[in-house]
């Protein structure tokens, strides 16, 4: 642009210089300016703010007087009351007395501000006026020489002059475009037929752009070559437009760059300007390559209308259409109905915007719905507002999130909800207001005997067993109620519609009846049941955490009974409870106060009616609730672990006394099967052994048919690894449980202990009896001692005695005593004491 200007003041130099020694203006009058200017203020007399207007303009003129104007207000305007001839063709109007304002306004602005000017300021007033004539652009020097006249008014003697030096208005404007323009001039052959074109005018710009200086552009014949105007294809589109006097444009690709060329002909002249569109080009070609060979699916719609405009091969391939259908398209067939009113926003919303980022959902060809993320840019295409499209398909995401979502809230063996959703439902429906004032029922189900399924069949077939188990809660629940699984076998359900106690019964008692019926799974026929506990808000709780609590302590007892039935949560379960916890905590202060003491009850040789050993039996003495019964707290002690020291604890301190004891004289110590999860069983009855220097065959081992219901390879290794050190075992309260025969194949047992269920109605109960008789009889056969328990009476004792029975012990002979009293007891039972009576 700069170097625009520079041509222009270039151009407009030279012709001032041509104008001056060309004689256009008279040399003369360049001088007139400061002759006026003296003369004005020779006229000035002192004390006169004016000259007189004959002191400065009359008589003394001469020459000047055709270039001036005599300007006076009259009525509240100026008027021109006389002018010279030159003025006259300036203001191209030869009236007298006329208003300033009715000659052309280039003039009359310069009169007027000169005029006022000189008046104002009471001195000559120079303005310069730029007057176009004739397409050529003039400048005059305007001399305003205010002048009172003889009656005292204000006259303006105004001298106008044109200043040397003019140019072409036309040209400057092309001078200072960057696109070329070009007349032409159609050459006809004899015939009268155009055969060429000459150039007859042209600006800088065409000459650059066709690479050649102006003057060997100017006159230049098209056919003579040297531009790539003169190629035949150039040519022959030219005469074509000349034809017609019609108008065209066309592109001309070459080197390295790309020209538009606009035509258009008025008869033999032709108009033709010429345009550098390589950056266009350029870009249109990026444009072409990054959208076009673009991997993402791209489109252009109409904003207006939604139609789609353009769309490259990838969006036609992820959309499964033919390139051409999607373009007879509107954005709004690919979206599904339900989106609709989404749709009709955003689009509300993009008018107004120029770019955005938004999630959509999309039909593809086959009506599949895929997720997409619309990047959207506004551009104008082919006449009309339109947005750029990129899409990036996030179907697969979307499902991976989905997935995951659900899998972090859904038990992954059953799909049913874990306990997260679970408690987050809960507290959903208890939300003020959420289920009207209606009750919410939660149940707390756990399988029974599903542990046997999983210790004998192994964990695959319990898995199985546990989504069959599934299948049915989930088949019971429907609406706003949900089932989950908690873990392990324990399951849960929210019923959150409950008008009644009752009801919530009934659908206990139904779940209980279909989880009981038998399942059919991979050839084999289960069969489990189920236990319910049940709490009901708000009379049982108002928060999640206080229903699923209540609702377990309901099941607690459900099982406590024995299992296969519901229990509703009451407020003195909530005791026992508490009682629990305190008990959990005094347990482990006694356990650390060394609240624990020992006691031996005798067994005794029923052949012989001596002692030939000691069961010892734990005691705890509570020092505010006295002795505590271990059928209370070693289960307790179970579930919380501490049974594994105090049983650690049992064994050394058992066989510590029992080596005081005479020779030959054992000691039975009951082993919990948690025990055996410690893993370091053997090497604790190892160390108790060494400690105490007891022989093994003196120590006899207690387990319940328990340790070999659960991990009964492992437990078994460690039977055999204790039988191996000579150590006794003996299967304490045979007969109660499942007391399958089975265990007394799998284990070489030393001693079978009957249940003193079965001792206390011997003489009562035939069934008793028949059961003593076989256990004695097994035992003989198998030549296993045989032990009863609990004998009373020595009705009791002749009946053992009669059928086979080897050992007894009961209160009959003594309760367990604490060890200060063994003396007392061997002396009285013992060996030597039996050989002395
Ligand atoms: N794992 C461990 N278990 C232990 C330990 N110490 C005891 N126990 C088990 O606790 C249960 C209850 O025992 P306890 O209250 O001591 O009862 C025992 C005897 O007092 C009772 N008994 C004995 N004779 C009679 C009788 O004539 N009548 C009658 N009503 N009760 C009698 O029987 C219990 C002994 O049973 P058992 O062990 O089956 O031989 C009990 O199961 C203990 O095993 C321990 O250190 N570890």
């Amino acid at each position: 642009m700069e170097y625009r200007y520079k041509q222009l003041a270039i151009e407009y130099d030279a012709m001032s210089a041509k104008k001056k020694t060309s004689g256009a203006v008279s040399n003369d009058l360049f001088e007139d300016i400061p002759v006026l200017k003296r003369k004005w203020h020779a006229a000035l007399k002192p004390g006169q703010s004016l000259p007189q207007y004959e002191d400065v303009m009359l008589g003394s003129l001469g020459r000047l007087a055709d270039h001036v104007a005599l300007l006076r207000e009259e009525d509240d305007r100026l008027e021109i009351t006389r002018s010279g001839r030159y003025v006259q063709q300036w203001l191209q109007n030869d009236g007298w007395d006329i208003p300033v304002e009715s000659v052309s306004p280039d003039c009359a602005t310069v009169l007027t501000e000169a005029a006022i000017c000189a008046v104002t300021n009471c001195k000559p007033h120079l303005s310069t006026a730029y007057c176009v004539r004739d397409g050529m652009v003039r400048t005059y020097d305007v001399l305003a020489l205010p002048t009172s006249s003889r009656w005292g008014r204000t006259l303006v003697g105004t001298y106008i002059n044109e200043r040397a030096g003019q140019y072409n208005l036309l040209d400057s404007i092309f001078s200072t475009t960057e696109d070329g323009v070009v007349s032409l001039a159609t050459i006809r052959d004899s015939a009268g037929v155009p055969c060429d074109f000459q150039v007859v005018h042209h600006n800088q710009s065409a000459a650059s752009l066709l690479k050649l200086s102006a003057v060997e552009l100017q006159w230049r014949r098209l056919r003579q070559g040297g531009t790539m105007l003169g190629t035949a294809d150039v040519l022959a589109r030219l005469f074509a437009i000349v034809a017609h006097s019609g108008r065209d444009q066309f592109e001309l690709d070459c080197d390295d760059r790309n020209l538009r060329l606009g035509v258009h002909a008025f008869g033999d002249i032709v108009s033709l300007t010429v345009s550098d569109v390589t950056a266009l080009k350029r870009r249109e070609a990026s444009f072409r390559l990054l959208f076009d060979a673009n991997p993402l699916p791209m489109g252009i719609f109409d904003t207006e209308t939604g139609r789609i405009m353009k769309v490259n091969a990838a969006a036609a391939e992820h959309y499964g259409y033919d390139r051409d259908r999607l373009l007879g398209m509107t954005i709004w067939d690919l979206w599904p109905e339900s989106d609709m009113a989404d749709l009709d926003e955003a689009m509300e919303r993009l008018t107004a915007r120029d770019d955005f980022h938004r999630e959509w959902r999309h039909y593809t060809a086959d009506r599949s719905l895929i997720d997409v993320l619309a990047y959207g840019r506004r551009i104008s295409y082919e006449g009309r507002d339109g947005f750029l499209v990129a899409i990036v398909d996030i179907t697969e995401r979307r499902k991976v999130e989905a997935r995951i979502a659900h899998m972090a809230h859904h038990d992954g063996l059953t799909n049913l909800p874990n306990r997260e959703l679970y408690q987050e439902r809960l507290r959903q429906v208890l939300q003020p207001g959420a289920s009207g004032n209606r009750s919410i029922a939660v149940f707390c189900v756990d399988l029974d005997l599903f542990k046997n399924v999983n210790d004998s069949l192994g964990h695959p077939m319990g898995d199985r067993l546990l989504q069959a188990v599934a299948d049915r809660l989930r088949e019971r629940v429907r609406g706003g109620d949900m089932a989950a699984r908690l873990g392990g076998d324990e399951f849960a359900v929210i019923l959150a519609d409950t008008p009644s106690l009752n009801e919530a019964s009934d659908f206990a008692a139904k779940l209980i009846q279909a989880l009981s019926a038998p399942y059919e799974i991979d050839g084999h026929e289960l069969v489990i049941g189920a236990s319910i506990g049940i709490a009901l808000s708000p009379s049982d709780g108002s928060t999640s955490e206080e229903l699923m609590k209540n609702a377990d302590m309901a099941l607690y007892r459900a099982k406590e009974e024995g299992g296969g039935v519901h229990r509703f949560f009451e407020k003195e379960m909530d005791l026992r409870a508490q009682r629990r916890r305190d008990m959990e905590h005094d347990l482990r202060h006694a356990f650390a106060q060394g609240d624990f003491e020992l006691h031996y009850q005798p067994l005794v040789e029923v052949a012989t009616g001596t002692i030939s050993g000691f069961e010892c039996l734990l005691r705890w003495r509570h020092p505010e609730k006295g002795m505590i019964s271990p059928a209370e707290f070693i289960p307790v002690a179970e579930d919380i672990g501490l049974i594994v020291p105090l049983g650690e604890w049992v064994l050394r301190e058992a066989c510590h006394e029992a080596a005081r004891w005479p020779d030959g004289i054992k000691v039975a110590v009951n082993l919990s099967a948690v025990q055996f999860r410690s893993r370091n069983l053997v090497q604790v009855v190892v160390q108790a052994l060494a400690q105490s220097s007891l022989p093994p065959e003196r120590l006899e081992l207690e387990i319940t048919e328990s340790i070999l219901l659960a991990e009964t390879e492992a437990n078994l290794a460690t039977l055999h690894q204790l039988r191996g050190l000579g150590i006794r075992i003996s299967m304490d309260d045979f007969g109660t449980g499942y007391s399958s025969l089975s265990y007394l194949r799998s284990f070489p047992f030393d001693k079978i202990k009957i249940d003193r269920s079965f001792v206390k109605d011997l003489a009562q109960r035939s069934d008793c009896l028949a059961i003593v008789r076989a256990i004695s009889g097994l035992g003989k056969s198998l030549n296993i001692t045989t032990t009863a328990e609990g004998v009373e009476t020595t009705d009791q004792l002749d009946w053992l005695r009669a059928e086979g029975c080897n050992q007894v012990q009961g209160f009959l002979f003594s309760a367990a005593r604490p060890a200060s009293e063994i003396a007392a007891l061997l002396a009285r039972f013992g060996p030597r004491a039996s050989k002395a009576a």
